[in-house]
């Protein structure tokens, strides 16, 4: 996604603004959040689904989940396959694990909250857990 800045000088430059899109309604006003896409884009994930299982967090504008694998090995596969995707969308989760629990919280610092590389990656790991645990 860019947003346009216009220079004091007068000249247009555009701040290509990390190719996702804020959905936080605190993001600054220079990368124009698109906040009318964010019902749309969160609904699948904070469905009452259990099968996938979001949800907001309290104290700030993030997603969260806490996934449960057969053991550290599996967990620690999931994790592994998570990290090659965070690095090439340059967008990292914040995680905490233990054996073969793993609690995500994904937000994006650049918008102050979440933005769609946070839907994105959310829906990536909803991949990853569901290839592993049929596995
Ligand atoms: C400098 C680096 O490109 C930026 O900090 C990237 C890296 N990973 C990121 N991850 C997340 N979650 N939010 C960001 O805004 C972000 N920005």
């Amino acid at each position: 996604m860019t947003a346009k800045v216009v220079e004091n000088n007068g000249n247009d430059v555009t701040l290509t603004h990390h190719n996702g899109v804020c959905l936080s309604s605190l993001a600054t006003p220079t990368i124009a959040p698109n906040i009318s896409q964010r019902s749309t884009s969160l609904q699948t994930l904070l469905s009452n689904n259990p099968q996938i299982g979001w949800k907001l967090t309290r104290d700030r504008d993030a997603i969260t989940k806490t996934f449960h694998f057969v053991d550290f090995n599996q967990a620690w596969e999931f994790m592994s396959k998570v990290a090659i995707l965070a690095e090439e969308m340059n967008h990292h989760p914040e995680w905490f694990n233990v054996y073969n629990r793993v609690e995500v919280t994904l937000t994006t610092h650049d918008c102050d909250g979440l933005s769609n590389n946070d839907v994105e990656m959310a829906t990536k790991m909803d991949e990853f857990e569901a290839q592993l645990l049929s596995a």
